[in-house]
């Protein structure tokens, strides 16, 4: 179940015939896609369709690497080449010779990195630090970014030869907004993945529950759906998927997917971009109580109750509860409903 691709004949049914076409070749990949939308699931396809599948998956964040250290990173070292070099270390491309190296965020590299990677993707060959011997390596690249390359180029952030070098085979990976028919069977199946990890029955989602995920614009994309299903089944308990809960805080912050009327605007909601909307304080503090009772079902205070969930004194919270006029008699009922 883990490494089934969901959507892969649907919303991905595009992308992973570009994976098909390209996985038995040696060519380069380079994945575009949004943050969460699931890059390193298409790298792994690609390499598991490939003729280097029994061979190592090496996967890299670039976005991670000190440059003090790049040389050492990229291709190993010697034991005592520098100080702290207590013994042999080998590199990303021996530890992945033979199969596929995957550069995750290729576009946060230094440039003097970039460098580094661009000679020993041109000789094919390398040298640890402290060694003597010309290594030759086999490896496969695939390179994945959230970011415009191309732009960075432009502005010469990224060097224009390694551009050319990685952007053999671009493949690119839809954000999860932009193929929302995949929304039911993904939380379905992070539901599924859930209650088997927590030990709760799995609760397949309703059609309100769907209604409610596809009006959400996902800036996290399909690692952000993962996050909220795992959340709707640990507050449900294995009763009830509780995604308005834990679509809450989130949910409240996402501008309408369709531009509001000026006096909606005005009145209610300043929506500044699309990940971004402003509510009036007092309705974000009402709609936090509320939240906060509907999960601890009306519970106001000792351990998991609504206060502690805010962060709050019980004392504060009916004060505040008086000031708001907010009840909690229809929690339990409302909470049934299963949205
Ligand atoms: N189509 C899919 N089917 C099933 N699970 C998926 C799918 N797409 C993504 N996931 C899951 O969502 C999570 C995020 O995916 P992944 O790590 O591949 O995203 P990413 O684009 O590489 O993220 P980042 O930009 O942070 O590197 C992972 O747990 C992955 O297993």
């Amino acid at each position: 179940m883990d490494n089934q691709i969901i959507g892969a004949s649907h919303g991905l049914a595009q992308t992973m015939e570009q994976v098909s076409i390209v996985a038995p070749s040696d060519l380069t990949v380079l994945i575009r896609g949004e943050t969460g939308s699931g890059k390193e699931v298409v790298a792994r396809a690609i390499h598991e369709q490939s003729p280097r599948a029994d061979k190592a998956f090496i996967r890299v964040n670039c976005g991670a690497i000190s440059p003090q250290l790049i040389d050492s990173e990229l291709f190993g070292h010697e034991k005592g080449s520098f100080t702290g070099a207590a013994g042999v270390k080998l590199g990303w491309f021996e530890r992945a010779d033979g199969g596929t190296l995957f550069l995750d965020e290729i576009g946060e590299l230094s440039l003097a990195a970039q460098t580094r990677l661009l000679r020993v993707l041109q000789e094919g060959t390398l040298n640890r630090v402290g060694g003597e011997h010309e290594i030759n390596v086999n490896v496969r690249i695939i390179a994945a970014t959230h970011r415009n390359l191309a732009d960075m180029v432009n502005v010469k952030l990224f060097r224009e030869d390694l551009w050319y070098r990685i952007n053999v085979f671009p493949i690119y990976l839809p954000a999860l907004k932009e193929r929302k028919q995949d929304i039911t069977a993904l939380a379905n199946h992070f539901s599924k993945r859930a209650a088997k990890k927590l030990g709760l029955p799995f609760i397949p989602i309703t059609a309100n529950q769907i209604r409610m995920l596809q009006a959400y614009n996902w800036p996290g994309n399909v690692r952000e759906l993962q996050v909220v299903m795992e959340r709707a089944a640990i507050l449900g308990q294995g009763k009830q998927l509780n995604i308005e809960a834990s679509l809450g805080p989130t949910f409240k912050g996402t501008a309408p997917l369709t531009a509001p009327t000026s006096s909606e605007n005005n009145k209610e909601l300043n929506s500044i971009d699309n990940n971004i909307s402003i509510e009036p304080l007092e309705k974000t503090i009402v709609s936090s109580i509320n939240n906060a009772l509907k999960v601890t079902n009306g519970k106001i205070s000792g351990e998991g109750g609504a206060a502690s969930l805010l962060n709050i004194n019980p004392n504060t919270l009916r004060s505040k509860m008086r000031k708001y006029q907010i009840t909690i008699k229809y929690y339990p009922s409302d909470i049934q409903e299963g949205h």
